[in-house]
């Protein structure tokens, strides 16, 4: 691309950085002078309906002008962009499509800013640190570029790994950082005085959380350690390899790792011609992350398929005739013990037909900012319940599809009415989720990925009749409250935990949570509907793609196991 000259600049001097600190103030400056002209002048001086019928076009255009400008500059715009394209649940549909598209377009630093970078970060001649490197990079991104290498001959004695790739940052990106956050802050603290954002998003709180990921994006040590982290996780699993650090090799701005590169995971001839079957990949690579989510905690938020390999063992020597090997730990996300216990609260809430419960619980995670107002939510779940949530199967398949979609876009009109904003590790779960969803599809067409999620629900439903048998005098009236609703297996049990009938000695108790576990299935997809519904709303019912497929999605767990003959056993 022509206007990418800047992108790859080496090294901004002082003019340039503040040429560069100006050109964002002043596209951003201009584009809210005009936003501002339209959205609350014309509509003070009765043209409201202006702009309204301009509001599509000039949200494209902004997208588009900013499409370029990042583009030509590179940086944290870049980031700036697909950060954007990713607040489906805060912009306009106009502009996050329009981002989507956003990949690093920038062109590759020459060889010799990359070596001198590289040289004065480890402190030793690269020929001596590598006995041959690349000069040609496998892939070059807005914060840095990977290059093939292998290691001298003592490091590799050493280490035991010969092929290696090692990641450079792009020469003066701190720099160029610093600028654009400076930038940035100036930005976020104009639109925290226009009262339209300041209700909607906390701008500062907003523009920190993006400074911290960015901080956190180009420090290699940080990837290196989220690498060992995520290996540690998965240490003795069979069906999980992560390359190895080559610390002698690592600082802040230079990254190597063992080079793991093997078959791209979605490469189906490649599969084949190795002996694996693709469809035996989807499930591992399933519950591979939902481990992560639902287990560990800590998972890699960008599963796309360019960043995992299925690696063949040579001679059966896995254990195993394949593993899974991930690559890129700059992007990671943790499902906190808040989030945990608020997922629980939605299970059970969508469960029992809760629609106040599951806004309580939807409030407890963090998505509704705490003054909202939700009786109109909480009158849309109602609804959503009683138009469907007593449907048998077969009565469901009868529904006109129209149906769930004129609801869906109802009630996305409520939901967008909301002051909702999905908190940054929840887009990292919905993104985590979608990407592994998508690559098991590409695997297997008729592989249903929330299959996988059974047992995890399962857990978390154990999790709740542990809580609620360790934590009674805590526990009890809450439990009580939504108990009446629940259906009435899993509320026997619950009442009969509740007046200690059942304790943990108790040799029923296990058949008993044994029982909760099946009717979990039913819970699950409950949840699954509802929490897919909402996502779905939230990232608008009339996004071109992500919202769509996620409130079609929604349907399909609903249609398959809520009212499924024999799942419940
Ligand atoms: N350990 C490795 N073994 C083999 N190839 C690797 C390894 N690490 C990186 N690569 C190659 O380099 C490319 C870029 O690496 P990586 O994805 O880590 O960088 P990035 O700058 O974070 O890129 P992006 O965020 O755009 O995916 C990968 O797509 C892969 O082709």
């Amino acid at each position: 691309m022509a206007a990418a000259s800047t992108g790859g600049e080496a090294m901004p001097g002082a003019g340039a950085t503040r040429a560069r600190y100006r050109r964002i103030l002043r596209f951003a400056g201009w584009n809210l002078a005009v936003t501002w002209w339209y959205e609350l002048f014309l509509p003070r001086i009765g043209l409201a309906r202006v702009a309204e019928r301009t509001r599509a076009t000039r949200m494209t255009r902004v997208a588009q002008r900013f499409h370029v400008l990042a583009v030509e500059l590179g940086g944290l715009m870049i980031k700036v962009g697909q950060f954007m394209s990713s607040r489906l649940d805060v912009l306009p549909p106009e502009i996050t499509s329009e981002l989507e598209g956003l990949q690093d377009e920038v062109p590759p630093v020459p060889f010799p800013a990359i070596r001198a970078l590289a040289e004065a970060e480890l402190g030793v001649p690269l020929e001596r640190a590598f006995a041959a490197i690349d000069e040609v990079p496998v892939a070059a991104a807005s914060l840095g570029q990977a290059h093939r290498a292998r290691l001298a001959e003592l490091d590799a004695e050493e280490t035991g790994l010969h092929g290696v790739v090692l990641k450079v940052q792009r020469p003066g990106i701190d720099e160029i950082v610093d600028v654009d956050l400076a930038a940035l802050r100036k930005v976020g603290g104009w639109l925290s005085r226009v009262r339209l954002v300041s209700d909607r998003v906390d701008m500062p709180a907003l523009v920190e959380e993006f400074a911290a990921t960015s901080m956190e994006e180009i420090d290699y040590l940080h990837e290196a350690t989220s690498a060992e982290r995520f290996a540690a996780d998965f240490a003795g699993d069979a069906r999980v390899a992560v390359p190895a650090v080559v610390w002698e090799r690592t600082t802040r701005r230079v990254l190597t790792l063992e080079d793991v590169t093997a078959i791209k995971i979605t490469d189906a001839a490649a599969l084949r011609e190795a002996g694996i079957d693709p469809a035996e990949v989807a499930p591992v690579f399933a519950t591979v992350m939902f481990d992560q989510l639902f287990g560990t905690g800590f998972f890699h938020a960008d599963p796309h398929p360019g960043n995992i390999f299925v690696t063949p063992a040579a001679d059966g020597a896995l254990g195993r005739p394949w593993k899974l090997t991930f690559i890129d730990f700059g992007m990671m996300g943790e499902v906190s013990a808040g989030t945990r216990s608020g997922l629980r609260k939605l299970l059970i809430a969508a469960a029992s037909r809760d629609g106040k419960g599951l806004v309580d619980a939807i409030r407890e995670v963090g998505v509704l900012v705490p003054s909202t107002d939700t009786r109109e939510l909480e009158q849309a779940m109602v609804a959503l319940f009683a138009r469907f949530g007593g449907m048998g199967f077969a009565e469901l398949r009868e529904v006109d599809p129209r149906e769930f979609r004129d609801f869906a876009v109802q009630f996305g009109d409520v939901v967008r009415s909301l002051p909702f904003q999905l908190p940054e590790n929840f887009l990292l779960i919905i993104r985590a989720m979608s990407l592994t969803s998508g690559v098991c599809s590409a695997l297997d067409p008729d592989f249903n990925v929330w299959d996988s999620i059974e047992p995890y629900a399962a857990q978390l439903i154990r999790d709740e009749s542990g809580n609620v048998v360790t934590d009674l005098g805590k526990q009890a009236l809450e439990v009580a409250g939504v108990a009446w609703r629940l259906p009435k297996r899993v509320d026997a049990v619950l009442t009969r935990i509740e007046d200690g009938q059942v304790s943990v000695q108790n040799p029923h108790l296990e058949r008993r949570v044994a029982r909760l576990e099946r009717t979990a299935r039913r819970l699950l997809a409950a949840v699954l509907f509802a929490a897919l519904l909402i996502a779905g709303a939230v990232l608008r019912a009339d996004a071109v793609v992500f919202g769509t497929v996620l409130m079609i999605g929604s349907i399909i767990p609903l249609l398959f196991a809520l009212f499924g003959g024999g799942r419940g056993r």
